[in-house]
């Protein structure tokens, strides 16, 4: 495995082509094209590496770098040379208009791909696939027939969804397999690239003080939660086939309990890895229908202007159904997490933007200082919480005698926040993941298994659900969503973390 960045010795000596296929879209512009320049701005990408846009909109090259350029970002503050890197940056981007389906307009890339390459007759091609599901395949199976590398690898960045259900998703997984091997199929889930959930097996397995406490005979549950306090603006003819299930649970927040559960795997190996998160998803009871709620966004008119709700989105059907807020609780049936409630929550145009994990544990069992610590012991056992953004950092609560000749106790915090204790800008999770694919560095990315046994959890629940037409509970814009979902907490004996008045 050639590792780029880290071994300047090995950059002379192949080429290394990325194509981003669906350049001229939102994510291509938002996430990727400043990720790559990222990259480019760290030197690690290797000497001689070549950008090519691919998309069906009609531009040239000076086009497609202005359009680029809008979006690429200095991240350092001392970036003097910033503008110049950008300039040298954007000389190396190139863009060929083509059909998604079309061989021949893939080889006509793969022409402009070999003149890029030259005289080094030995790339690599790197295809990221930024274009909505229902083309994958065609544009697999057309850029491996006629734009693979002949003598370096091939590999392709695949996009969430990965289908809507399991039947959806091994017809899309079976389709894939005819034009690619599973080791050329990079399918991202970009949290997993968040700085933070790198760090997660870090903390349980390079200390000794969480691992003998992570199960069900210290932690009382577990909350992973994602709120955002904008809407679907802009995505929401997307956004409606999926809804807030498929487009955050199954995936990103189920890859975090997955990570958080697991068992320590053998080895760093990204095989080793995987291998133990389809363990414990396989350990994982279905998703039941009655520890789930629904929720969807109103419109809300506060201080004399009005934030739309989720049906006044043009690109949104009237009378949809489909849930902008999900809370469920699932349960890992194995002897480490028998009976401890995972709460799953996510929810869009919420009070505030906000990813993070909270480990609940149990209550000291009996506490001398239990009449100094209130009535409500909930309040004052210890949580840890494990913030993925923003202002990213771990903290736990701990109880504490306030300083003085009383003795009066209260909860406080064992505090790494990251900005206060490391210079370094955090990269973005997408810089992180298209440099692990370069590298040919699988662990962060999912494998098909994985998915495989999250739809199966979530596909009966996700049907009946859509068979029933439950209707979403109405939340106005900017509040802390539906009141259905304390109910559900409150019925696995759970109180979130995230909405308890200390807890901002
Ligand atoms: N945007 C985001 O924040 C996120 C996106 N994703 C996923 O990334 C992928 C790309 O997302 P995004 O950039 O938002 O997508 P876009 O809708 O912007 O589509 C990308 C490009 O694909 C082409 N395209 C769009 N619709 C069609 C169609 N029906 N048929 C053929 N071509 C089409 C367009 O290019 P042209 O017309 O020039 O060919 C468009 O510029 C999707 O799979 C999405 O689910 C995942 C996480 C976040
Ligand atoms: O995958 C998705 O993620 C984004 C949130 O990503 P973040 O890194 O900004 O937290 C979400 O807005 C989008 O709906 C979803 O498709």
């Amino acid at each position: 495995m050639r590792v780029y960045g880290l071994q300047e010795e090995n950059w002379d000596q192949s080429a290394l082509s990325i194509v981003v296929v669906g350049a001229s879209g939102d994510l291509a512009k938002k996430k990727i094209f400043p990720a790559l320049f990222a990259l480019y701005y760290e030197k690690m990408l290797p000497k001689n590496f070549k950008i090519y846009g691919y998309a069906r909109s009609k531009m040239g090259d000076e086009e497609f770098r202005d359009l680029i350029a809008s979006s690429l970002t200095c991240r350092l503050t001392d970036a003097s040379d910033c503008g110049k890197k950008m300039d040298e940056f954007l000389d190396r981007c190139f863009y060929q208009a083509g059909q998604y389906a079309s061989d021949a307009d893939f080889a006509a890339l793969a022409s402009r791909m070999a003149e890029g390459e030259a005289p080094l007759e030995c790339a690599d091609r790197l295809f990221y696939l930024s274009i909505p599901p229902n083309i994958f395949t065609a544009v697999a199976a057309s850029a491996s027939k006629a734009a693979s590398s002949k003598c370096g690898w091939t590999r392709m960045i695949v996009e969430k969804p990965f289908g809507r259900d399991s039947e959806s998703f091994c017809a899309l997984s079976d389709e894939l397999y005819r034009h690619l091997r599973e080791d050329q199929i990079y399918r991202i889930d970009h949290y997993l690239g968040k700085e933070l959930i790198e760090n997660l097996t870090v903390l349980r397995f390079a200390n000794l003080v969480f691992e003998p406490l992570w199960s069900r005979q210290y932690i009382r549950n577990v909350q992973v939660i994602f709120s955002e306090n904008f809407g679907t603006e802009g995505r929401g003819g997307y956004f409606d086939q999926y809804g807030i299930v498929r487009d955050v649970i199954q995936n990103h927040l189920l890859q975090i309990l997955a990570l958080f559960a697991m068992e320590q795997p053998a080895s760093l190996d990204a095989e080793d890895i995987r291998n133990e998160k389809v363990k414990v998803l396989k350990s994982m009871a279905q998703v039941r229908l009655e520890d789930v709620v629904v929720g969807q966004y109103r419109s809300r008119t506060t201080r004399g202007s009005t934030l739309p709700g989720y049906l006044d989105d043009d690109t949104v059907p009237p009378n949809s159904i489909t849930p902008t807020f999900a809370a469920c609780a699932v349960f890992v049936n194995n002897a480490r997490w028998d009976g401890v409630p995972f709460l799953l929550k996510a929810g869009k145009a919420l009070h505030s933007r906000v990813a993070e994990i909270r480990v609940q544990f149990r209550h000291v069992p009996g506490n001398l200082y239990r009449n100094k610590l209130g009535l409500d012991l909930d309040k004052a056992t210890n949580e840890l919480v494990i913030r993925i953004q923003p202002n990213e950092g771990i903290y736990l609560k701990v109880n504490n005698k306030v300083p003085g000749l009383g003795l009066r106790i209260d909860t406080t915090r064992l505090d790494l926040t990251y900005k206060s204790k490391y210079e370094a800008t955090l990269p973005d999770a997408y810089e992180r993941l298209i440099l692990d694919c370069i590298n040919g560095d699988r662990r962060l990315f999912i494998r098909n298994d994985e998915l495989e046994v999250a739809w199966e959890k979530f596909t009966p629940v996700l049907k009946e659900l859509e068979e029933r037409g439950v209707q979403p509970e109405l939340y106005p814009y900017g509040s802390r969503g539906p009141v259905g979902a304390h109910y559900l907490a409150a019925k696995h004996g759970v109180r979130w973390g995230d909405l308890a008045a200390d807890d901002e």
